[in-house]
C-alpha cells in the first residue's frame, strides 16, 4: 500500500482526488496538511516545483503539492499560474469579458502535481491537461471556475453542471492524478 501527504489549502482538491482514486480502485491512502507555502511567478513548472521544495522543507518530510492553472488560448496562456487571483478579482463575469474582441475563447486546464520525496530533493511533475471552452457561467458555484469552463469533451456541460464522477473521468485533475499514481506504485513495486 501507498500514501501521501497532500499539502493543500483547498478542501474541493482534495475531495476529488481522493473520488478520483476510490474511483480507480486505488490503495492510496492520502492524508492532507493545509499548510502555507509561497507560490512564486513563473511557468506552472516554476511554481510547482518551487511550491513542492518549500511544502517539503516545511514538513520535513516527503509530500505531494498540486496547482492548477487555466490557460487561455488568445492570453497566450493567462492567467495560468495566476488564476486565483483573477477568479478573486474580476470572477467569472470578469473573466468572460476578458476574452471579448478575441477570435477566440479556447482554454485549457492545467493540472501538476508535484512529489518531493523529501527536503533536499527534487521535486517530480505529473501534468494533465483538458481542452476546452470559457462561457457564461453554469451550473453550482461551488468550485472556483469549474461554471465557466466547457469541456470538450463534456457533451455541452460545464464542469459545473456534470456530476463529480462525470468531471472525474475527464478532467485535468484526473489526467495528472492517473501519472502520479501509476509512478507511486511503480516506487512500491521497487521498494
Ligand atoms: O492550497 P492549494 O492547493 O494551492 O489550493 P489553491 O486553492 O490555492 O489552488 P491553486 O493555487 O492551484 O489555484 C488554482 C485556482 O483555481 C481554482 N481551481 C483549482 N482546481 C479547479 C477545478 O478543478 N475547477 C475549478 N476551479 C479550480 C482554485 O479554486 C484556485 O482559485
Ligand atoms: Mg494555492
Amino acid at each position: 500500500m501507498t500514501s501521501f501527504v497532500f499539502v493543500t489549502g483547498n478542501a474541493n482538491k482534495l475531495k476529488e482526488v481522493k473520488a478520483i482514486l476510490a474511483a480507480g480502485g486505488s490503495d492510496i491512502q492520502v492524508t492532507s496538511q493545509a499548510i502555507d507555502v509561497p507560490e512564486v511567478q513563473g511557468s506552472t513548472q516554476e511554481v510547482a516545483i518551487a511550491k513542492c521544495r518549500a511544502a517539503a522543507e516545511k514538513l520535513g518530510t516527503a509530500c505531494v503539492t498540486e496547482d492548477t492553472a487555466l490557460c487561455f488560448e488568445a492570453l497566450d496562456g493567462l492567467p495560468g499560474p495566476y488564476i486565483k487571483d483573477f477568479m478573486a478579482k474580476i470572477g467569472h463575469d470578469g473573466l468572460n469579458t476578458l476574452l471579448d474582441g478575441f477570435p477566440t475563447r479556447a482554454a485549457t486546464a492545467l493540472c501538476t502535481f508535484a512529489y518531493s520525496p523529501g527536503p533536499s530533493h527534487d521535486p517530480i511533475l505529473f501534468e494533465g491537461a483538458t481542452q476546452g471552452t470559457i462561457v457564461a457561467a453554469r451550473g453550482p458555484t461551488h468550485f472556483g471556475w469549474d461554471p465557466i469552463f466547457q469541456p470538450d469533451e463534456g457533451g455541452g456541460k460545464t464542469y459545473a453542471e456534470m456530476h463529480g464522477s462525470e468531471k472525474n473521468l475527464i478532467s485535468h485533475r484526473y489526467r495528472a492524478l492517473e501519472k502520479l499514481r501509476v509512478y507511486l506504485s511503480e516506487q512500491a513495486t521497487k521498494a
